[in-house]
């Protein structure tokens, strides 16, 4: 991280616009010499589902893996509730607390029930009282429809089951957003409906999400905001209607016209 980044004015949100729940401003971020997160802004506002759209390799992965701290940034500002996420300062593990992250492989423990999959952070990270997990975990698989599955095992699960509990393991925290990372690409076609209903049940309930996908009907329907992501910035934003039917700029079309066949 450069020492000087924070004294950067133009880095700080206006407050006349309304503060976003979550900020990202000028980030860099490179591995070696290749640059693959290019001084990139982005704002996403509480209850706001922003969908993530781009060629492999735009940079979206690693977006999502820099607002969760998996990696760190070179450059810029990354405030979620107008604190800045990239202070070393701060201890990781509180602020990824406030953070849900679901990846395209699901990571659930084999050898552990779902249920015990759900109160495992709770108990170990967030040292929540046995019973208080339990309730919680049963109330948030409820939430994703598989409170009937508490005491399976992953294997037993379908693969769509098994990521509504990955989502519902990232849900307990009460987040106050949700990373979406291809959570839909490790599965046999006819099991991602599912998972998609329930994204747009949860929107339905005014969580907010940031989601990397390359379904562009859940985008169409389900995102507040579409953002092309080309080479590490955001080359291209706006409604579903606006990126996704009438984009402006050729290397979108080009991209649209290339995933839809
Ligand atoms: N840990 C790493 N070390 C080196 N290069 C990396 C690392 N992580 C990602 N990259 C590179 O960064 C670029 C962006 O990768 P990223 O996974 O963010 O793209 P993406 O848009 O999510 O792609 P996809 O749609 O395939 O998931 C790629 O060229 C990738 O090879």
């Amino acid at each position: 991280m450069s020492p000087g980044r924070l004294k950067d004015p133009s880095l700080r949100h206006p407050p006349s616009l309304g503060r976003p729940l979550l900020s990202v401003r000028g980030v860099r971020k490179a591995f070696g010499e290749h640059v693959v997160l290019d001084d990139l802004s982005l704002d996403v506002h509480a209850h706001q589902v922003v969908v993530l759209i781009g060629a492999s390799g735009s940079g979206k992965s690693t977006l999502l893996r820099c607002i969760d701290l998996l990696e760190d940034v070179d450059d810029g500002v990354i405030e979620l509730e107008g604190q800045d996420i990239t202070d070393p300062r701060l201890d990781a593990n509180a602020v990824r607390a406030r953070i849900g992250m679901v990846f395209q492989a699901y990571n659930l423990f084999p050898h552990l029930r779902v249920i015990d999959n759900v109160t495992l952070a709770p108990r170990l990270v967030h040292r929540t009282p046995p019973e208080q997990a339990r309730a919680d975990a049963l109330a948030v698989l409820d939430r994703v429809g598989l409170a009937a599955k508490a005491q399976a095992f992953p294997d037993e699960l379908s693969g769509g089951q098994q990521q509504r509990v990955a989502i519902a393991r990232a849900l307990v925290a009460k987040p106050a957003v949700m990373l979406l990372d291809e959570v839909t690409s490790a599965l046999d076609p006819e099991l991602v409906g599912e998972v998609l209903s329930l994204l747009t049940e949860l929107k339905a309930t005014g969580l907010t999400m940031v989601v990397a996908t390359h379904e562009m009907g859940f985008a169409r329907e389900v995102a507040d905001e579409v953002c092309f992501l080309h080479e590490g910035r955001v080359h291209e934003r706006g409604t579903p209607a606006q990126v996704l039917e009438n984009p402006r700029e050729e290397r979108t079309r080009e991209f649209l016209r290339r995933i839809t066949g």
